[in-house]
């Protein structure tokens, strides 16, 4: 109902950190303005109090001000400042005019959830301190002519109207902040999957392999051995050549995928750089590796990829316990030396 009171502006998207500001800032004109709105009419109405009426009239006028103001500029820190200085503004007029009674003081705890969230931790603090310093000299002065303090069914109204008032801005809090620690989930899960993944095929980058590989080589034992196969793509430097740089991504990204669908689904298919890919499999022997690796060969050597005839050169090394990362991966590498030159489109154990 109330939708067409809050703009949403371009620049503040939900994830920036003013769009709760924006937010704060209209629902706090939505009430100062209904505020004014409804005592101008009482005053008028009820009271025929014309001198209040106009009071409350131009508080209505300042408040719409700032709205139509804020909405047509979008500037948050002055229409922050204008708000907290209107909300803090109105709760010390009535303190004073209250003259320090112990329900109106409660407005005061209202100053520090606005100030903080509008002005900040600097500002904030100011506003918040010039404020309870006021509220401690009303009470200093009602203590020199010693007024007993009372409560009457206002001060009820007061008291209970503060609260629910608090309940609603931690409430606000609360939402941006949640919020905020949902966007950034959001975001930090985005950065991890950049992170540890091939912008050309979508595969795993080597960063990723590497971490995988770590974490694979922890689970290997008798039963459960490891293989390697680092795959490269015979001639390709003439697609390239012949075709331009673009198609020869092109065929990257069709080969990658190819090669996931051929491997099984327990196997890790990574790019390692250029046309050169790695295939990790847990739980597979050497000759297991070989021939898996003998199938894909023979697979990628039968298809037309993205419209060119390839074929592929393959090294297989099982991990040994006397291994490391680059031991098992450089055997792998010598198998692939072995296979370009025993004349490419074949598989060579290392
Ligand atoms: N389009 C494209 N080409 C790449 C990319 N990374 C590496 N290359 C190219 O891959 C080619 C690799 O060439 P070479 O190392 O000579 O190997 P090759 O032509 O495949 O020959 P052999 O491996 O000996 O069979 C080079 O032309 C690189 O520019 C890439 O991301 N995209």
């Amino acid at each position: 109902m109330l939708r067409f009171w809050f703009k949403e502006f371009p620049q503040y998207p939900c994830d920036h950190t003013d769009y709760w500001r924006t937010r704060l800032i209209s629902y706090a004109l939505l009430v100062t303005t209904s505020y004014f709105l409804l005592l101008t009419i009482i005053n008028i109405v009820t009271f025929s109090n014309f001198s209040l009426a106009l009071l409350d009239g131009t508080g209505l006028l300042f408040s719409l001000g700032i709205f139509a103001w804020f909405r047509a500029t979008g500037n948050v820190t002055v229409a922050s400042w204008a708000v907290t200085i209107m909300v803090t503004a109105l709760i010390l007029l009535f303190v004073t005019s209250a003259k320090g009674y112990s329900h109106s003081l409660y407005w005061a705890t209202l100053v520090p959830p606005f100030a903080f969230f509008l002005l900040g931790r600097k500002f904030g603090t100011a506003v918040s301190t010039f404020t309870f310093f006021i509220c401690v000299l009303v009470v200093y002065k009602q203590m020199e002519t010693q007024q007993p303090g009372y409560f009457a069914f206002g001060s009820l109204l007061n008291v209970i109207e503060v609260s629910v008032a608090h309940i609603l801005l931690f409430r606000f809090y609360e939402q941006a902040r949640s919020s905020a620690y949902n966007t950034l989930a959001i975001r930090n899960t985005e950065i991890l999957q950049l992170a540890e993944t091939d912008k050309l095929t979508g595969l795993f980058n080597r960063e990723k392999l590497e971490s995988t590989l770590i974490t694979l080589l922890s689970k290997v034992d008798e039963q459960h051995p490891l293989s390697v196969m680092l795959l490269d793509v015979d001639h390709f430097k003439k697609i390239n050549d012949q075709y331009g740089h673009f198609e020869g991504d092109k065929v990257l990204r069709v080969l990658a995928k190819k090669l996931q669908e051929l491997m099984r689904e327990e196997d890790v298919v990574a790019r390692w750089g250029g046309e050169e890919f790695v295939v990790l499999c847990a739980t597979t022997s050497l000759e297991k590796a070989m021939q898996l690796a003998q199938r894909i060969r023979e697979d990628i050597a039968k298809q037309v990829i993205s419209g060119h005839a390839l074929t592929i050169s393959v090294g297989v090394a099982q991990y040994v316990p006397s291994d490391s990362l680059d031991s098992l991966l450089g055997r792998a590498d010598v198998g692939l030396y072995q296979a370009k030159n025993n004349g490419r489109n074949s598989v060579i154990a290392a």
